[in-house]
């Protein structure tokens, strides 16, 4: 059996379940014997006569395994019968660093069994997969089994009945957040780029782009100021005018010099895309501490961009779901130049919504989901305030442009030295 699969069997009766229905997550605990607790929701309102499966990826690579991941989804959905429910799951340790391991649960009629488990096993043969059935233990539905099939019989555990649990503190995805969706330091996210050359050519082409190594900068003499904030909240046309009122140089990220690239990595999972705009934050440090000798620097997006995102995508639920204030996960990474203010455009969904409508772009899966998912939307915002490092001021951008303009100078006057 691969080695990381059977280090995940170990423990695994202390293995917390969670099944995402609707965008909430619902827990489920292992149990030897039952004391006669109720079904965990999640198997609620299933019959007698239907059979779950849970798929998890366990891949000792996590850049294979990263790539498996959306790659599983799709031939599931692919494959697997008519009527049959898929939806995401996940099991960790609690309060185990990097013990999250993500999958998929699978609901159906029990006369398809023999079909879904011969489609699971034939894909357990391509990347390593824990999959467990569920089976009701009673006549009413109400005492449900976990089995562990697993590549050798002899190493699976026993059978477990599955009982509610409480729900952990934060989403469970935040125990293996660091250097896996959001990245504290340059070297973290360059080593997923080398590792994944093999898989993706295009990796090498940026990893060119980067600098050999993160020279200690000296501070800018100039202040940095950042502009932030969820599409269409104005960014663009306030860093513009902020250029020319300013006599600043602006800059982005991720930079220019990765744009060939951006659509391509966007596809990627996870692991990869937020290590593509974490490397691009480390481009456009370079560039801002070369600028900020010369002019003030005014930059569109930043970390906080980068940060944000990629936690709110790693949980999903209610904003109370998100790591807890003051978490590691939201640290600013201690190699990266630290802006001297950070300003964040705030406007209401209605209004943000008519602005993109009336710009008529294109736009990023992720923010196409913005528009739809308004929990997510929330996550996003309440992220980007609890990201702590460089001073972070709130701006309310629904006044006229130059109002916002004239605001933001007030703030900037009041808070640099200009
Ligand atoms: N303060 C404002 N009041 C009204 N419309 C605005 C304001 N700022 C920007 N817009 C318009 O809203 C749209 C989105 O602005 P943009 O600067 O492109 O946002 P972002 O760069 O944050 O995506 C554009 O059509 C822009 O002209
Ligand atoms: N510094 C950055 C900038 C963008 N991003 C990602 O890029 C997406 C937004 O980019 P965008 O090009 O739509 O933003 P706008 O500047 O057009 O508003 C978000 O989904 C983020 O995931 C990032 O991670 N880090």
């Amino acid at each position: 059996m691969a080695k990381h699969a059977k280090s995940l069997l170990s423990r695994w009766s202390s293995r917390v379940f969670l099944v995402e229905v609707d965008e909430k997550p619902l827990y489920f605990r292992l149990q030897e014997r039952h004391g006669g607790e109720r079904a965990p929701r999640v198997f609620g309102r299933l019959r007698e006569a239907d059979r779950c499966y849970s798929v998890l990826v366990c891949s000792g690579d996590r850049i294979k395994g990263a790539k498996f991941y959306p790659e599983l989804r799709n031939k599931l959905a692919r494959d697997l019968p008519p009527g049959c429910d898929l939806t995401t799951m996940g099991s960790f340790l609690p309060r185990v660093r990097d013990s999250f391991i993500r999958g998929y649960f699978l609901k159906s009629s029990v006369e398809y069994s023999p079909h879904i488990e011969r489609l699971l096993r034939d894909l357990g043969r391509r990347e390593p997969l824990l999959v467990c059935s569920y089976t009701a233990a009673d006549g009413g539905g109400q005492l449900w089994t976990q089995r562990l099939w697993s590549p050798s019989q002899d190493e699976t555990p026993s059978d477990y009945f599955v009982v509610s649990s409480d729900e952990p503190e934060c989403h469970p995805s935040a125990l293996s957040m660091i250097n896996n969706d959001v990245f504290h330091s340059f070297e973290e996210a360059r080593d997923v780029f080398r590792k994944c050359g093999g898989i993706i050519p295009e990796a090498a082409s940026v990893l060119e782009m980067l600098p050999g190594s993160l020279e200690v900068c000296q501070k800018p003499k100039f202040p940095v100021i950042v502009i932030e904030g969820l599409d269409a909240t104005g960014k663009t046309t306030l860093t513009e005018s902020l250029r020319d009122s300013l006599g600043a140089t602006l800059l982005r990220s991720p930079p220019e010099c990765l744009s060939p690239w951006r659509a391509l990595f966007d596809q990627e999972p996870p692991l990869i895309r937020r290590a593509f705009y974490a490397l691009g934050n480390y481009i456009t440090a370079q560039q801002i501490a070369q600028e900020g000798m010369k002019t003030p620097v005014i930059v569109d997006r930043f970390w906080h961009s980068t940060a944000a995102y990629a936690i709110a995508t790693a949980t999903s639920g209610p904003v109370s779901s998100l790591p807890q204030g003051g978490s590691e996960v939201y640290g600013w990474p201690s190699d990266l130049l630290q802006p001297s203010l950070v300003l964040l455009l705030t406007l209401d969904a209605e209004e943000r919504k008519r602005r993109l409508k009336d710009r008529g772009l294109e736009k990023t899966d992720e923010e196409q989901q913005l528009d739809r998912n308004q929990l997510f939307r929330l996550r996003v915002e309440e992220a980007y305030r609890r990201i702590s490092g460089p001073p972070c001021v709130t701006v309310d951008a629904s006044p006229s442009a130059d109002k916002v303009l004239q605001e933001t100078l007030l703030l900037i006057r009041s808070n640099c030295h200009l």
